[in-house]
Protein backbone atom coordinates (compact mmCIF):
# COMPACT_ATOMS: atom_id res chain seq x y z
CA UNK A 1 0.00 0.00 0.00
CA UNK A 2 1.38 3.51 -0.74
CA UNK A 3 1.42 5.86 2.66
CA UNK A 4 1.46 9.86 2.74
CA UNK A 5 2.44 11.02 6.09
CA UNK A 6 3.23 14.32 7.17
CA UNK A 7 7.12 14.77 8.12
CA UNK A 8 6.94 15.82 11.57
CA UNK A 9 5.09 12.43 12.43
CA UNK A 10 7.46 10.23 14.76
CA UNK A 11 8.04 6.58 14.33
CA UNK A 12 6.08 6.58 10.73
CA UNK A 13 8.78 4.25 9.33
CA UNK A 14 9.39 1.94 12.33
CA UNK A 15 5.62 2.03 12.23
CA UNK A 16 4.07 1.44 9.18
CA UNK A 17 7.18 0.68 7.49
CA UNK A 18 6.33 -2.79 7.24
CA UNK A 19 3.40 -2.49 5.76
CA UNK A 20 3.48 0.30 3.20
CA UNK A 21 5.55 2.46 0.72
CA UNK A 22 5.97 5.65 2.74
CA UNK A 23 6.41 8.97 1.46
CA UNK A 24 6.73 12.28 3.53
CA UNK A 25 6.16 15.19 3.13
CA UNK A 26 5.43 18.94 4.97
CA UNK A 27 2.17 19.22 6.18
CA UNK A 28 1.32 22.34 4.57
CA UNK A 29 2.07 21.28 1.36
CA UNK A 30 0.41 18.33 0.54
CA UNK A 31 -1.13 18.40 -2.94
CA UNK A 32 -3.87 16.69 -4.97
CA UNK A 33 -1.51 15.22 -7.23
CA UNK A 34 0.68 13.78 -4.39
CA UNK A 35 -2.50 12.03 -3.76
CA UNK A 36 -3.00 10.09 -6.60
CA UNK A 37 -2.74 6.09 -6.09
CA UNK A 38 -2.44 6.83 -2.03
CA UNK A 39 -4.06 4.27 0.11
CA UNK A 40 -3.30 5.98 3.43
CA UNK A 41 -3.10 9.82 4.11
CA UNK A 42 -1.63 10.43 7.67
CA UNK A 43 -1.77 14.46 8.75
CA UNK A 44 -1.39 16.63 11.87
CA UNK A 45 -3.03 19.52 12.47
CA UNK A 46 -1.71 21.86 9.60
CA UNK A 47 -3.26 19.80 6.58
CA UNK A 48 -7.01 20.91 5.26
CA UNK A 49 -7.76 17.26 4.64
CA UNK A 50 -11.16 18.34 2.14
CA UNK A 51 -12.98 17.72 -0.93
CA UNK A 52 -10.47 19.98 -2.77
CA UNK A 53 -7.34 18.36 -1.39
CA UNK A 54 -8.79 14.69 -2.15
CA UNK A 55 -9.91 15.58 -5.41
CA UNK A 56 -7.77 13.60 -7.02
CA UNK A 57 -7.09 10.98 -4.41
CA UNK A 58 -8.35 7.82 -6.73
CA UNK A 59 -7.52 5.35 -4.52
CA UNK A 60 -7.59 6.78 -0.82
CA UNK A 61 -9.07 4.49 1.33
CA UNK A 62 -7.93 5.75 5.71
CA UNK A 63 -7.08 9.36 6.76
CA UNK A 64 -5.67 9.56 10.01
CA UNK A 65 -4.52 12.65 12.01
CA UNK A 66 -2.31 12.34 14.89
CA UNK A 67 -4.46 15.43 17.00
CA UNK A 68 -6.73 15.83 19.41
CA UNK A 69 -8.27 18.28 17.72
CA UNK A 70 -10.03 17.62 14.30
CA UNK A 71 -11.40 20.85 12.80
CA UNK A 72 -8.61 20.84 9.67
CA UNK A 73 -10.57 17.54 8.38
CA UNK A 74 -13.71 17.32 6.87
CA UNK A 75 -15.15 14.38 8.19
CA UNK A 76 -18.57 14.68 6.33
CA UNK A 77 -16.85 14.82 2.90
CA UNK A 78 -14.94 11.28 4.22
CA UNK A 79 -17.71 9.65 5.00
CA UNK A 80 -19.58 10.72 1.57
CA UNK A 81 -16.69 9.45 -0.19
CA UNK A 82 -17.03 6.05 2.12
CA UNK A 83 -12.45 7.01 3.35
CA UNK A 84 -12.42 5.81 7.20
CA UNK A 85 -11.32 8.26 9.23
CA UNK A 86 -9.21 8.17 12.64
CA UNK A 87 -8.03 11.04 15.00
CA UNK A 88 -5.78 10.54 18.34
CA UNK A 89 -8.04 11.46 21.22
CA UNK A 90 -6.35 11.95 24.38
CA UNK A 91 -2.87 11.50 23.01
CA UNK A 92 -1.40 14.61 24.08
CA UNK A 93 -3.48 15.70 26.68
CA UNK A 94 -0.78 14.94 29.36
CA UNK A 95 1.41 16.94 27.16
CA UNK A 96 -1.23 20.13 27.58
CA UNK A 97 -1.36 19.47 31.22
CA UNK A 98 2.25 19.66 31.72
CA UNK A 99 2.70 22.71 29.83
CA UNK A 100 0.02 24.34 32.11
CA UNK A 101 1.60 23.50 35.16
CA UNK A 102 4.82 25.31 34.30
CA UNK A 103 2.97 28.14 32.88
CA UNK A 104 1.47 28.52 36.68
CA UNK A 105 4.39 28.02 38.41
CA UNK A 106 6.26 30.75 35.77
CA UNK A 107 2.96 33.13 36.29
CA UNK A 108 3.35 32.55 40.11
CA UNK A 109 6.84 33.77 40.42
CA UNK A 110 6.16 36.50 37.66
CA UNK A 111 2.92 37.95 40.30
CA UNK A 112 4.80 36.57 43.60
CA UNK A 113 1.28 34.58 44.07
CA UNK A 114 1.08 31.19 46.34
CA UNK A 115 -1.08 29.43 44.05
CA UNK A 116 -3.07 27.54 46.89
CA UNK A 117 -4.54 30.91 47.30
CA UNK A 118 -5.98 31.43 44.09
CA UNK A 119 -8.85 30.00 41.61
CA UNK A 120 -7.96 28.67 38.34
CA UNK A 121 -11.27 28.27 36.08
CA UNK A 122 -10.86 25.53 33.45
CA UNK A 123 -13.42 26.37 30.13
CA UNK A 124 -13.81 23.23 28.47
CA UNK A 125 -13.15 20.22 30.85
CA UNK A 126 -12.34 17.23 28.27
CA UNK A 127 -9.24 15.32 28.14
CA UNK A 128 -6.64 17.92 28.03
CA UNK A 129 -8.98 19.87 30.31
CA UNK A 130 -9.40 17.69 32.77
CA UNK A 131 -5.73 17.09 33.76
CA UNK A 132 -5.44 20.97 34.62
CA UNK A 133 -8.06 20.44 37.00
CA UNK A 134 -6.06 17.29 38.21
CA UNK A 135 -2.84 19.49 38.74
CA UNK A 136 -4.62 22.71 39.86
CA UNK A 137 -6.44 20.54 42.70
CA UNK A 138 -2.65 19.07 43.08
CA UNK A 139 -1.42 22.87 43.76
CA UNK A 140 -4.18 23.47 46.41
CA UNK A 141 -6.02 25.62 43.85
CA UNK A 142 -9.59 26.46 43.97
CA UNK A 143 -10.91 24.84 40.89
CA UNK A 144 -13.85 26.15 39.13
CA UNK A 145 -15.02 24.08 35.73
CA UNK A 146 -16.92 25.29 32.69
CA UNK A 147 -18.32 23.00 30.36
CA UNK A 148 -21.97 23.21 29.62
CA UNK A 149 -21.51 20.24 27.36
CA UNK A 150 -20.23 18.21 30.61
CA UNK A 151 -22.62 19.97 33.10
CA UNK A 152 -25.70 18.66 31.67
CA UNK A 153 -24.36 15.17 31.50
CA UNK A 154 -22.88 15.20 34.99
CA UNK A 155 -26.38 16.31 37.07
CA UNK A 156 -25.15 13.85 40.22
CA UNK A 157 -21.95 16.36 40.73
CA UNK A 158 -22.79 19.08 43.50
CA UNK A 159 -23.89 22.12 41.23
CA UNK A 160 -21.45 24.21 42.52
CA UNK A 161 -19.04 21.96 40.86
CA UNK A 162 -19.71 23.59 37.21
CA UNK A 163 -20.22 27.33 36.39
CA UNK A 164 -20.91 29.20 33.52
CA UNK A 165 -18.35 31.35 31.10
CA UNK A 166 -19.29 34.87 32.97
CA UNK A 167 -18.55 33.10 36.77
CA UNK A 168 -15.37 31.02 35.31
CA UNK A 169 -14.19 34.31 33.72
CA UNK A 170 -14.07 35.83 37.52
CA UNK A 171 -11.30 33.58 38.76
CA UNK A 172 -7.74 34.37 39.36
CA UNK A 173 -6.23 32.46 36.29
CA UNK A 174 -8.72 31.16 33.24
CA UNK A 175 -7.08 28.20 31.18
CA UNK A 176 -9.09 27.83 27.80
CA UNK A 177 -9.33 23.70 26.51
CA UNK A 178 -12.19 23.68 24.07
CA UNK A 179 -12.16 22.48 20.89
CA UNK A 180 -13.01 25.13 18.17
CA UNK A 181 -16.40 25.08 16.55
CA UNK A 182 -18.51 27.82 15.16
CA UNK A 183 -21.92 26.47 15.38
CA UNK A 184 -24.39 24.63 17.45
CA UNK A 185 -25.51 25.52 21.32
CA UNK A 186 -22.16 26.72 22.39
CA UNK A 187 -19.57 27.76 20.02
CA UNK A 188 -16.21 28.50 20.80
CA UNK A 189 -15.04 30.97 18.05
CA UNK A 190 -14.14 34.22 19.89
CA UNK A 191 -15.66 32.70 22.59
CA UNK A 192 -12.99 35.25 24.89
CA UNK A 193 -14.17 37.94 22.34
CA UNK A 194 -14.14 42.00 22.81
CA UNK A 195 -17.36 42.24 25.76
CA UNK A 196 -15.81 39.44 27.73
CA UNK A 197 -12.12 40.71 27.55
CA UNK A 198 -13.83 44.57 28.54
CA UNK A 199 -15.02 42.99 31.53
CA UNK A 200 -11.50 40.94 32.35
CA UNK A 201 -9.72 42.63 35.60
CA UNK A 202 -5.86 43.45 34.90
CA UNK A 203 -4.67 40.96 37.85
CA UNK A 204 -5.99 38.02 35.96
CA UNK A 205 -4.16 36.03 34.23
CA UNK A 206 -5.03 33.97 30.86
CA UNK A 207 -3.99 30.97 29.26
CA UNK A 208 -4.67 29.49 25.63
CA UNK A 209 -3.45 26.34 25.22
CA UNK A 210 -5.80 24.90 22.51
CA UNK A 211 -6.87 27.05 19.40
CA UNK A 212 -6.28 30.21 18.30
CA UNK A 213 -9.46 31.18 17.08
CA UNK A 214 -11.11 30.90 20.58
CA UNK A 215 -9.74 34.56 21.83
CA UNK A 216 -10.16 37.79 19.67
CA UNK A 217 -6.64 38.47 19.31
CA UNK A 218 -7.05 42.14 17.79
CA UNK A 219 -9.42 42.71 21.08
CA UNK A 220 -6.90 41.23 23.46
CA UNK A 221 -4.09 43.41 21.45
CA UNK A 222 -6.77 46.68 22.25
CA UNK A 223 -6.45 45.86 25.79
CA UNK A 224 -2.79 45.11 26.59
CA UNK A 225 -2.05 48.40 25.09
CA UNK A 226 -4.79 50.51 27.96
CA UNK A 227 -3.46 51.36 31.02
CA UNK A 228 -5.08 47.48 32.15
CA UNK A 229 -3.15 45.19 30.36
CA UNK A 230 -3.98 41.57 31.78
CA UNK A 231 -1.29 38.57 31.86
CA UNK A 232 -1.38 36.32 29.14
CA UNK A 233 0.05 32.75 28.18
CA UNK A 234 -0.49 31.85 24.77
CA UNK A 235 0.68 28.59 22.65
CA UNK A 236 -2.08 29.11 20.16
CA UNK A 237 -2.72 32.51 18.06
CA UNK A 238 -5.42 33.38 15.08
CA UNK A 239 -4.43 32.61 11.57
CA UNK A 240 -1.65 30.02 12.50
CA UNK A 241 1.21 30.02 11.05
CA UNK A 242 0.81 33.97 11.44
CA UNK A 243 1.54 35.81 15.01
CA UNK A 244 0.05 39.03 15.35
CA UNK A 245 3.61 40.46 15.74
CA UNK A 246 2.55 43.44 18.17
CA UNK A 247 0.76 41.20 20.66
CA UNK A 248 3.89 39.53 21.75
CA UNK A 249 5.38 41.79 23.75
CA UNK A 250 2.74 41.83 25.70
CA UNK A 251 2.28 38.17 26.45
CA UNK A 252 4.27 36.88 29.49
CA UNK A 253 4.64 33.09 27.97
CA UNK A 254 4.49 33.00 23.86
CA UNK A 255 5.04 29.87 22.36
CA UNK A 256 4.33 28.17 18.46
CA UNK A 257 1.61 25.97 19.33
CA UNK A 258 3.42 23.09 21.24
CA UNK A 259 1.63 22.89 24.24
CA UNK A 260 1.24 18.85 23.39
CA UNK A 261 5.15 18.69 21.82
CA UNK A 262 6.13 16.16 23.96
CA UNK A 263 7.72 13.15 22.83
CA UNK A 264 5.15 10.80 23.99
CA UNK A 265 2.14 12.50 23.23
CA UNK A 266 3.69 12.74 19.05
CA UNK A 267 4.32 8.82 19.30
CA UNK A 268 0.54 8.09 21.14
CA UNK A 269 -0.65 9.89 17.74
CA UNK A 270 0.80 8.06 15.44
CA UNK A 271 0.42 5.08 17.57
CA UNK A 272 -3.17 5.49 17.86
CA UNK A 273 -3.30 5.34 13.87
CA UNK A 274 -0.90 2.43 13.36
CA UNK A 275 -4.06 0.77 15.62
CA UNK A 276 -6.78 2.31 13.71
CA UNK A 277 -5.15 0.97 10.18
CA UNK A 278 -4.06 -2.56 11.33
CA UNK A 279 -7.80 -2.87 12.25
CA UNK A 280 -9.17 -1.33 9.39
CA UNK A 281 -7.22 -3.68 7.02
CA UNK A 282 -6.89 -6.65 9.80
CA UNK A 283 -3.45 -6.37 9.81
CA UNK A 284 -1.24 -7.59 13.29
CA UNK A 285 0.40 -4.74 15.57
CA UNK A 286 4.02 -5.80 15.61
CA UNK A 287 5.32 -2.94 17.81
CA UNK A 288 3.95 -0.93 21.47
CA UNK A 289 4.71 2.16 22.11
CA UNK A 290 7.15 1.50 24.87
CA UNK A 291 9.95 0.19 22.72
CA UNK A 292 9.79 2.86 20.45
CA UNK A 293 10.44 6.00 23.02
CA UNK A 294 13.95 6.44 24.19
CA UNK A 295 15.11 6.99 27.92
CA UNK A 296 14.91 10.27 29.00
CA UNK A 297 17.84 12.24 30.18
CA UNK A 298 16.75 12.44 34.09
CA UNK A 299 14.51 9.52 35.51
CA UNK A 300 14.69 9.51 39.12
CA UNK A 301 15.39 12.09 41.94
CA UNK A 302 14.94 11.56 45.86
CA UNK A 303 13.73 14.11 48.09
CA UNK A 304 13.85 14.39 51.43
CA UNK A 305 12.21 17.65 51.26
CA UNK A 306 8.35 18.91 51.40
CA UNK A 307 7.11 19.49 47.65
CA UNK A 308 6.46 23.07 47.94
CA UNK A 309 6.15 25.71 44.83
CA UNK A 310 10.24 26.55 44.32
CA UNK A 311 10.70 22.93 44.62
CA UNK A 312 7.93 21.98 42.39
CA UNK A 313 8.84 24.70 40.10
CA UNK A 314 12.55 23.22 39.91
CA UNK A 315 11.26 19.29 39.18
CA UNK A 316 8.87 20.81 36.87
CA UNK A 317 12.09 22.83 34.75
CA UNK A 318 14.18 19.77 34.86
CA UNK A 319 11.70 17.77 32.49
CA UNK A 320 10.57 21.05 30.82
CA UNK A 321 11.65 24.50 31.14
CA UNK A 322 8.82 26.64 29.17
CA UNK A 323 11.27 29.27 29.46
CA UNK A 324 13.23 28.23 26.65
CA UNK A 325 10.25 27.84 24.74
CA UNK A 326 9.36 31.23 25.03
CA UNK A 327 12.78 32.40 24.67
CA UNK A 328 13.07 30.76 20.79
CA UNK A 329 9.78 32.06 20.05
CA UNK A 330 10.65 35.95 20.96
CA UNK A 331 14.37 35.07 18.90
CA UNK A 332 12.98 33.94 15.72
CA UNK A 333 9.70 35.93 15.94
CA UNK A 334 9.23 37.58 12.74
CA UNK A 335 11.31 35.69 10.65
CA UNK A 336 10.18 34.04 7.07
CA UNK A 337 8.17 30.56 8.45
CA UNK A 338 9.36 31.06 12.21
CA UNK A 339 6.62 29.14 13.29
CA UNK A 340 6.41 26.10 11.37
CA UNK A 341 10.57 26.00 11.72
CA UNK A 342 9.98 26.16 15.01
CA UNK A 343 7.48 23.11 15.38
CA UNK A 344 9.69 21.03 13.27
CA UNK A 345 13.12 21.60 14.59
CA UNK A 346 11.49 21.32 18.56
CA UNK A 347 13.72 19.63 20.98
CA UNK A 348 12.81 16.39 22.25
CA UNK A 349 10.49 17.13 25.39
CA UNK A 350 9.37 14.41 27.65
CA UNK A 351 6.64 14.52 30.39
CA UNK A 352 6.86 14.80 33.75
CA UNK A 353 5.43 11.04 33.97
CA UNK A 354 9.08 10.39 32.92
CA UNK A 355 10.81 11.22 36.11
CA UNK A 356 10.19 8.94 39.22
CA UNK A 357 9.95 11.42 42.19
CA UNK A 358 11.29 8.93 45.24
CA UNK A 359 9.94 10.90 48.36
CA UNK A 360 10.16 10.79 51.87
CA UNK A 361 6.18 9.97 53.22
CA UNK A 362 6.78 12.32 55.98
CA UNK A 363 7.27 15.61 54.36
CA UNK A 364 5.79 14.91 50.76
CA UNK A 365 2.35 13.25 49.79
CA UNK A 366 2.89 10.40 46.84
CA UNK A 367 -0.21 11.17 45.92
CA UNK A 368 -0.14 14.63 45.49
CA UNK A 369 3.11 14.49 43.04
CA UNK A 370 1.42 11.85 41.33
CA UNK A 371 -1.63 14.40 40.33
CA UNK A 372 0.94 16.63 39.57
CA UNK A 373 2.11 14.26 36.82
CA UNK A 374 5.04 13.14 37.97
CA UNK A 375 5.99 9.00 38.19
CA UNK A 376 5.88 8.00 42.20
N1 LIG B 1 -1.97 23.48 21.94
C1 LIG B 1 -1.88 22.22 21.65
O1 LIG B 1 -0.79 21.72 21.37
C2 LIG B 1 -3.08 21.34 21.70
C3 LIG B 1 -4.34 21.85 21.48
N2 LIG B 1 -5.45 21.03 21.55
C4 LIG B 1 -6.77 21.63 21.34
O2 LIG B 1 -7.50 21.52 22.56
C5 LIG B 1 -8.82 21.13 22.26
C6 LIG B 1 -9.40 20.40 23.45
O3 LIG B 1 -8.76 19.14 23.57
P1 LIG B 1 -9.38 17.98 24.48
O4 LIG B 1 -9.50 18.46 25.88
O5 LIG B 1 -8.57 16.78 24.28
O6 LIG B 1 -10.78 17.81 23.80
P2 LIG B 1 -12.06 17.09 24.43
O7 LIG B 1 -13.00 16.93 23.29
O8 LIG B 1 -11.66 15.94 25.24
O9 LIG B 1 -12.65 18.22 25.43
C7 LIG B 1 -13.16 19.44 25.01
C8 LIG B 1 -14.19 19.86 26.02
O10 LIG B 1 -14.63 21.19 25.67
C9 LIG B 1 -16.03 21.24 25.99
N3 LIG B 1 -16.64 22.37 25.31
C10 LIG B 1 -17.06 22.45 24.02
N4 LIG B 1 -17.57 23.68 23.80
C11 LIG B 1 -17.48 24.37 24.95
C12 LIG B 1 -17.83 25.70 25.34
N5 LIG B 1 -18.42 26.56 24.51
N6 LIG B 1 -17.55 26.07 26.62
C13 LIG B 1 -16.97 25.23 27.50
N7 LIG B 1 -16.65 23.94 27.18
C14 LIG B 1 -16.88 23.55 25.92
C15 LIG B 1 -16.56 19.89 25.56
O11 LIG B 1 -17.79 19.59 26.20
C16 LIG B 1 -15.44 18.97 26.02
O12 LIG B 1 -15.65 18.46 27.32
C17 LIG B 1 -8.71 20.27 20.99
O13 LIG B 1 -9.91 20.27 20.27
C18 LIG B 1 -7.59 20.94 20.25
O14 LIG B 1 -8.15 21.92 19.39
C19 LIG B 1 -5.33 19.72 21.88
C20 LIG B 1 -4.11 19.17 22.10
C21 LIG B 1 -2.88 19.92 21.98
O1 LIG C 1 -3.54 17.53 19.01
C1 LIG C 1 -3.90 18.67 18.65
O2 LIG C 1 -5.08 18.99 18.49
C2 LIG C 1 -2.88 19.70 18.43
O3 LIG C 1 -3.14 20.85 18.50
C3 LIG C 1 -1.51 19.21 18.09
O4 LIG C 1 -0.79 18.87 19.20
C4 LIG C 1 -0.78 20.26 17.30
O5 LIG C 1 0.31 19.69 16.64
P1 LIG C 1 0.41 19.64 15.05
O6 LIG C 1 -0.60 18.68 14.59
O7 LIG C 1 0.05 20.99 14.51
O8 LIG C 1 1.80 19.20 14.79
Amino acid sequence: MKLLADENMPYVQELFGDWADITTCPGRDVSPEQLIDVDVLLVRSITQVNKALLAKANRLRFVGTATIGCDHIDTEFLTERGIAFASAPGCNKVAVGDYVLAALLKVAVHKNWQLKHKTLAVVGVGNTGSQVVQRARALGMKVLQCDPFKALSCPQSSPTDFVDLKQALTADIVSFHVPITRGGAHPTWHLLGKAEIAELKSEQVLINACRGEVWDNAALLARQLSNTPLTLVIDVWEDEPNVLVPLVPHVLLATPHIAGYSLEGKARGTFALYQALAELEQLTPAHSLAQLLPAPAFTRVELAACLDQPLLARLVGLVYDINLDDAAFRAALGQPGFFDRLRKQYPERRELASLQLVLDTITADPAQAQALGFKV
